[in-house]
């Protein structure tokens, strides 16, 4: 049953109306609760169904997060869930061109902090179930909905405490979609057509914190290196160094192999030769930040913290640096280039956050949640799969199932990946609807008896 005509129930305002409450974590244990409660009492008042419909439980986890239990009506078909997040980054309204909790409505875009990272998701999950249970469907599949309050502070407290909840209640999932890529439009130099590439892995993550001690003292007779000094050309290193190039060695290559027939000629026959062009197509693609994050382990600085006033020699100088692992390296593996790369003892390194890239969910034809991607986007896009180069709640759920998928169904053109998390945030009220569109449509074939037969390959579809 595809949603031709929207129902009110579909639409945006819901969506624009949560954009509103300003849910942002600024670091774990520093989040903006009174919105976080905000956001639990609004997602009750306009999803009246999901909360009243005796066959769904729902729970408050960590305080602030929330755990849908939708009971299906056959208890042998395996579970799965549909994960995603109410908090968001901080934004400040410089260089927005509407203040970021605004929603503002501009040319079919709404403007705003999560329009795409990630209450579309959260709004939207909630709204396509509100309306299946409007017109009075019941589920044969049962299955779970998780909305973390902290996955941009790390989601120790709201999406790791779901996933250990459900754990200690002996659940398997089938499979899980979370958000981490979409469908991308003129993002990959030379296909025309939109991809929509489903992340099966996520890259690992390590942050380190850099400080260097040195004395203070007045700044009229300043010593010929200062704190600042030695840890800015430490961080400077560090950022004309990048991480070798590993294209080609993780599941990047099998991404851009699919997707070769996809390029004109002649870059169909490179792509589809990558054993041999591997070298030269990594240079292209990291040329752009994203093309960049394929390629390789990327090193962002994203902190400094120095000085306390103009005449002053700090004694202390510290910062921030974060790296986002390629799946062919380890977090071990690329502490070891780092202080060969700083290669200066003055400069105590720890580590803040690490883990390792996740496991490669199943990718063949069999795989349910692969089935049910196909069916589900199978007029529309074609579907590759991916890395996500972001991270997300996802990676808490790891023993539950090894099929972790990450995809929003939201079309991201070139300049739209630096809008997450950077200014503009926005989507388009079409797209925010089809999301809904998809998410109706998706719950729906996870109750269908025969899935439709695999297709050979990607770009038959
Ligand atoms: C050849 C070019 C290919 C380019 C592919 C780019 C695909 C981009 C698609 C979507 C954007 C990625 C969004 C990632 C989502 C990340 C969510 C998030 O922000 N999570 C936080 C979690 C912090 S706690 C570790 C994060 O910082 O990653
Ligand atoms: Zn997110
Ligand atoms: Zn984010």
């Amino acid at each position: 049953m595809s949603l031709t005509v929207f129902n009110k129930y579909l639409r945006a305002p819901r969506l624009e109306r949560a954009i509103k409450i300003p849910t942002v974590a600024f670091f774990r244990k520093q989040l903006n609760t009174t919105a976080l409660i905000e956001f639990g009492k609004y997602i009750q008042k306009v999803f009246p169904a999901v909360f009243s419909t005796e066959f769904i439980q729902h729970e408050v986890v960590g305080e602030y997060s929330y755990l849908f239990t939708v009971q299906g009506s056959d208890p042998q078909l395996m579970p799965y869930m549909l994960l995603a997040h109410m908090d968001v980054v901080p934004a400040s309204e410089e260089g927005w061109k509407f203040p970021p909790f605004s929603a503002e409505e501009d040319e079919g875009y709404i403007y705003g902090r999560g329009t795409l990272d990630n209450k579309n998701s959260a709004i939207g999950i909630l709204q396509a179930l509100e309306f299946l249970l409007r017109r009075n469907y019941r589920p044969r599949r049962s299955f779970y909905i998780g909305i973390g309050h902290d996955e941009e502070v790390s989601g120790l407290d709201g999406g790791k405490q779901i996933a250990m909840l459900l754990q200690a209640r002996g659940v398997k999932l089938s499979f899980l979609l979370d958000e981490g890529s979409g469908i991308l439009d003129g993002v990959i130099e030379g296909i025309k057509s939109p991809v929509a590439l489903i992340a099966i892995t996520e890259k690992g993550l390590l942050t380190l914190n850099l400080t260097v001690r040195s004395d203070p003292g007045h700044s009229s007779a300043p010593p010929k290196e200062t704190s600042i000094g030695i840890l800015a050309a430490a961080m400077s290193r560090l950022e004309k160094n990048p991480m070798p190039r590993l294209f080609g060695y993780g599941p990047e290559l099998m991404m851009f192999e699919h997707l070769a027939s996809e390029f004109a000629f002649p870059l169909n026959i490179i792509m589809k030769n990558l054993w041999l062009f591997s070298p030269i197509v990594s240079r292209i693609i990291e040329r752009k930040p994203a093309g960049n994050s394929m390629v390789r382990t990327t090193t962002a600085l994203t902190i400094f913290n120095a000085g306390i006033k103009f005449n002053v020699i700090p004694h202390l100088a510290s910062a921030a640096v974060n790296f986002r692992i390629h799946p062919a390296q380890k977090v071990a593996e690329v502490l070891e280039i780092v202080k060969d790369t700083i290669d200066d003892d003055r400069v105590e390194i720890t580590v803040t956050e690490a883990f390792d890239p996740l496991p490669i969910s199943p990718w063949d034809d069999q795989a349910l949640g692969v089935q049910i991607f196909r069916r589900t986007i199978m007029d529309v896009f074609p579907h590759v799969s991916s890395i996500c180069i972001g991270n997300t709640d996802s990676r808490h759920f790891t023993n539950l199932t090894d099929a972790i998928y990450r995809f929003n169904p939201v079309i991201l053109k070139a300049d739209d990946v630096s809008r997450i998390h950077g200014w503009n945030e926005r989507i388009s009220v079409k797209d925010y609807e089809k999301q809904v569109d998809f998410l109706f449509q998706l719950i729906q074939n996870c109750d269908i008896d025969k899935l439709p037969k695999p297709h050979l390959s990607t770009h038959e579809l």
